[in-house]
């Protein structure tokens, strides 16, 4: 064997890349026009890692997750997951991987929840018993007791969301890959699903590789973030990094009890008056800045925005249009 793979590598892809052809213009005049959606990605997960893939809409994300998934070929480059070429050996990696799309389910819409799971357990052939601890298990972390019964169909996001990962899970993938896995969810059902992950990471040692436009998401899970902008990798490094390359300040928003002229505080800046809510710009941290506005103002409520991730993304292509040398990987 001339692989370079190592047991401790999940993913190995060098030079990655997909290409579409189009066809474009009116009838007997059409055009074929090459648009790259993916190019020269070098990227090597290892096993136990939280890898954020991160850019703004169309820069690549889901032709990079379709062709980990064996969905896509690559056009060019080379890649293996778990040793194994996605395209050529599809049906072997699905064993070995978990796969969930935040907006798409592959459970059965009009089946209660726990006959779609059977279903799963026969489509990735889990004997009984592994099936039966691996589900008690899960209903138990995912709290699935109270809707296991009911049909698909009738499950809120934040429930579905939890029987896919279950489903995903079920086989005991090493390799989870979610694009958008909190997409859509209410604050409780976001939390549950990141604790959950970080429990399946930390005890049972699961990558995962997952897409997000959510900064929550990715402060709390995510050891390590890339960035690819129109196909190709601009940041490969952790959050504090990538902030430190682009920072963004967060903002806090201020109801005052009444209307005020714009306030002055050490550490923020006023950006916004509206009738009695102001919004600072913070450049110290949020403590410091509601322990001096609050100790000087009569508040209704506060809030700290965080800027989501698709602003600080947003920010480092415009501070490289702009000439400024572009972040270091790691
Ligand atoms: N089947 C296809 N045929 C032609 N072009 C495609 C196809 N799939 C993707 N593309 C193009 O490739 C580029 C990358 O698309 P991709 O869906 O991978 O981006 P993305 O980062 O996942 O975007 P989003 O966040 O909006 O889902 C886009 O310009 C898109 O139009």
């Amino acid at each position: 064997m001339t692989s370079t793979h190592t047991p401790e590598t999940v993913i190995e892809a060098v030079g990655l890349g997909r290409d579409f052809v189009l066809s474009e213009g009116p009838l007997f005049r059409r055009r074929r026009r090459t648009v790259s959606a993916v190019r020269d990605i070098d990227l090597t997960v290892r096993s136990g890692e939280i890898v954020g893939y991160l850019g703004p809409n169309g820069a690549g994300k889901s032709s990079t997750m379709k062709m980990l998934t064996g969905i896509l070929t690559p056009t060019t480059g080379h890649l293996r997951v778990l040793g194994m070429e996605p395209s050529r050996e599809r049906t072997r990696l699905a064993a070995r991987i978990g796969v969930v799309f935040g907006q798409r389910t592959t459970l059965w819409w009009d089946l209660p929840l726990r006959d779609s799971l059977e279903l799963a357990r026969h489509m990735y052939r889990v004997p009984a018993a592994d099936h039966a601890r691996r589900l008690a298990e899960l209903t138990e972390l995912l709290e699935l007791g109270p809707f296991l019964d009911t049909p698909v169909r009738q499950l809120s996001l934040g429930q579905r969301m939890r029987g896919d990962l279950t489903a995903a899970l079920l086989h005991g993938p090493r390799l989870l890959v979610l694009d958008e896995p909190t997409i859509g969810l209410d604050v409780v059902s976001k939390s549950t699903i990141r604790e959950f992950l970080l429990r399946s990471n930390a005890e049972e040692g699961t990558t995962i590789l997952l897409t997000t436009h959510d900064l929550g998401d990715v402060e709390r899970l995510c050891h390590r973030v890339v960035v690819i902008d129109r196909g190709s990798m601009a940041y490969d490094g952790d959050l504090a990094g990538l902030r430190a390359t682009v920072p963004v300040p967060r903002v806090l928003v201020v109801d005052l009890t009444a209307p005020a002229p714009a306030l002055h505080v050490e550490g923020a800046r006023c950006v916004r008056v509206e009738g009695p809510r102001q919004w600072l710009e913070l450049s110290d941290n949020p403590t410091a800045v509601i322990g001096r506005v609050t100790a000087e103002h009569e508040i209704a409520d506060l809030t700290v925005q965080e800027p989501d991730i698709e602003g600080v993304v947003a920010s480092l292509y415009r501070g490289a249009a702009a000439g400024e040398p572009s972040p270091s990987p790691s």
